[in-house]
């Protein structure tokens, strides 16, 4: 593992670094911010967020205004990149395909299986390093923005014994029903479309009760809100479970990083009161 960048923030230290990745078989980068006084003798639990289409590891940590508050609670925050990156990996000239766009799911069609399989990076791999090299417990939160909004609900829906809550803003909500998600899955995943179904948030609502609290963000003013965000399809597959699900929608919000920035904080709230920091 290399460290690229280290800064001090709000008392804590924010820090970027790659390591090669054996699960996406090329260099990673990943932000981690760490609150102040977390040393090994006082770990303290992980937020994981998951970015969307066109962002880095940078997105989140330098615009969604989210470390003060973290380092108050004492809660770190992981922000991986969006998808495998380097000269040798598959990619498309579109913005929501290939670089940049990686959709959290373990790829396999070829050429994209080589590289993107992005699902077991952030559900094993990737919690493992962190869990090794920084003074943090095993308690996990995760949220993510849009694409990572859905990545986010898909793997914690998923993988509900590594998470204690998940939270989302704008996410691509039902994506087997939407441009964007059709494109990726089609192309990563193949004509299988029961593969398909495995990341849709909204589909895993539908199959059985969820216990993980869950909580989403949404503007009504979102340029993607009707044709790729769907968010409608979590509460009523949810009703049809039992499974409890808070939507807060937000009158002349749009889908970008100021609207993330507005409602981080009852996020990091709702997280920490889920991680018992609160
Ligand atoms: N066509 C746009 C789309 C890119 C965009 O809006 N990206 C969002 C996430 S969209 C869903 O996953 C984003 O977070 N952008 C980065 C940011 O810092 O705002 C374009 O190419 O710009």
């Amino acid at each position: 593992m290399k460290l690229v960048s280290e800064n001090r923030a709000f008392g804590g230290t924010h820090s970027r670094y790659t390591h090669q990745s054996d699960t996406v078989n090329c260099e990673m980068t990943f932000a981690v911010f760490l609150p102040p006084f977390a040393t090994k003798e006082n770990p303290v639990p992980v937020l994981y967020w998951l970015s969307g289409l066109t962002c880095t590891d940078e997105n989140f940590m330098q615009k969604a205004g989210a470390m003060k508050l973290a380092a108050q609670l004492g809660m770190a925050i992981v922000a991986p990149d969006t998808s495998p990156r380097g000269e040798q990996v598959a990619d498309e000239d579109s913005y929501d395909m290939g670089k940049g766009a990686g959709f959290y799911l373990n790829a396999t069609q070829a050429p994209w299986d080589k590289h993107y399989q992005m699902y077991d990076y952030i559900t094993k791999e990737l919690p493992a390093l962190i869990e090794d090299t920084f003074p943090v417990t095993g308690e996990r939160a995760i949220s993510g923005h849009s694409m990572g909004g859905h990545g986010a609900l898909v793997i914690a829906l998923r993988n509900p014994q590594q998470y204690v809550s998940v939270s989302a803003f704008s996410p691509v909500s039902n994506p087997t029903n939407c441009p964007w998600g059709q494109q990726a899955f089609s192309k990563y995943l193949g004509d299988d479309t029961s593969l398909w179904q495995e990341y849709d948030a909204a589909v895993l609502l539908s199959r059985e009760q969820h216990y993980i609290p869950i909580m989403v963000e949404q503007g009504r003013a979102d340029q993607f809100l009707t044709e790729q965000l769907k968010p409608e399809a979590l509460i009523s597959n949810a009703q049809k479970t039992d499974t409890q699900i808070t939507l807060n929608m937000h009158e002349g919000y749009d889908h970008s990083y100021f609207f993330i920035a507005s409602f981080i904080d009852e996020h990091l709230q709702f997280h920490a009161a889920n991680l018992g920091l609160i």
